[in-house]
């Protein structure tokens, strides 16, 4: 989600428990990966470690927490390792090292009862290709995965018939898969990863095949029923301006490691390094960047308590408009506190630097 004034930057570091723990984890693809993990070879590179031993490192040293109710976006190019980082989320594939709590439940420790039991009731999987099935109508793909946990056919039905009301698919109940848009296949994989209430919801690229107005409908889909059902999102992508739009926070991943974690300002702001700030380098700041990188310091006297209030976390090309019908200096707040001041110029500086990009 972009920020705004009233939407407090994410914390990098979640206090309470994390709907989704992270540490030490690691995917070495390849017959002989518990060796390599105990070995110094560990310590290779990607390329390095191929050549000499013909194993894959998939993540490497990977840690991290995704709060409850956070839309946590891993980003990074093809080969990255996002797929399979978000398969060792749930287990799909078996990580060669490290920990994965769920809500505080380890499943790197749980027996397959246990861990297929969890699964089912914390996380939805939404991907790509949307995996309906064709001979049945929308509403009973929906219900599928009610059906297998053993609902009663009543309770499921209408349960189902909420969710097709919530993704905007009313009318279409009973219309087979291959008789709507790639767009509407998609909202009806996320009416179904959404009917069993999960706690967690994980995308592995769920637009990348759609065309670019329907994946922008998606995208802002996404952010609506966030807000509506508030559930903690895992979503993967190779796309940034993706990433900055659904992201609270994003991670950048390069050759399975962790490049950098940050609020999608932080990243556009302070890239960690040349391979960020080459992504990055194409992004309108002012939609992204907030005052609290664009102010300066108060010169005494400057402000008074008649300047304009404005939010440290404010969008740039949100509060333009107010600084420079002001023509004069605002104060910027992080809560009460005034912690700097941005005037016309601070703002033009910005958008400049933007057009310089054109
Ligand atoms: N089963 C496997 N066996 C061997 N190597 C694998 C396996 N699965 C993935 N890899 C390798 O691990 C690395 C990370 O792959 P992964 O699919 O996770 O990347 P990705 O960022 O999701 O890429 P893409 O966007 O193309 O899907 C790649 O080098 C890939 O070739």
């Amino acid at each position: 989600m972009t920020l705004t004034a009233d939407q407090p930057t994410s914390d990098t570091s979640t206090s309470g428990e994390a709907a989704v723990h992270v540490s030490g984890l690691w995917k070495i693809f390849g017959p002989k990966a518990d060796a390599i993990m105990k070995s110094d070879d560990a310590q290779l590179s990607r390329k390095d470690l191929q050549e000499k031993t013909g194993h894959v490192v998939g993540i490497r040293d990977v840690s991290f927490d995704v709060a409850p109710g956070e839309v946590f976006v891993v980003m990074g190019l093809s080969g990255s390792g996002k797929s399979t980082l978000v398969r060792l989320l749930t287990r799909l594939i078996e990580p060669t090292a490290g920990v994965v709590k769920l809500y505080g439940e380890d499943i790197t420790a749980m027996g397959d009862k246990a861990l297929l039991d969890t699964r089912r009731r914390r996380v939805s999987m939404v991907f790509q290709h949307f995996g309906l099935l064709p001979h049945r109508k929308v509403i009973d793909n929906i219900a599928f995965g009610l059906e297998v946990r053993g609902e009663a056919k009543g309770g499921r039905r209408n349960r189902a018939q909420e969710m097709v009301d919530l993704v905007g698919l009313s009318g279409y109940e009973n219309n087979f898969p291959d008789q709507l848009s790639g767009g509407m296949q998609q909202r009806v994989g996320l009416a179904r990863a959404l009917a069993s209430d999960p706690d967690i919801l994980m995308f592995d690229e769920p637009f990348s095949a759609l065309d670019p107005l329907i994946r922008r409908d998606m995208q802002n889909e996404v952010i609506r029923l966030h807000h509506e059902v508030g559930k903690t999102m895992v979503f993967i992508t190779h796309d940034l301006a993706e990433a900055l739009k659904l992201g609270d926070r994003i991670l950048i991943m390069r050759d399975g490691e962790i490049i950098q974690i940050g609020t999608p300002d932080e990243v556009v702001a302070a890239p960690a390094d040349e391979y960020v700030r080459d992504f990055v380098s194409d992004v309108p700041k002012s939609h992204v960047l907030t005052l609290k990188w664009v102010m300066r310091a108060e010169q005494p006297g400057e402000v008074d308590a008649s300047s304009p209030v404005l939010q440290a976390g404010q969008i740039v090309r949100d509060a333009a408009r107010v600084v420079i019908d002001h023509h004069g200096p605002c104060r910027v707040v992080d809560g009460d506190k005034v912690v700097g001041v941005v005037d016309e110029e601070d703002i033009l500086r910005v958008v400049v630097a933007e057009e310089g990009l054109q």
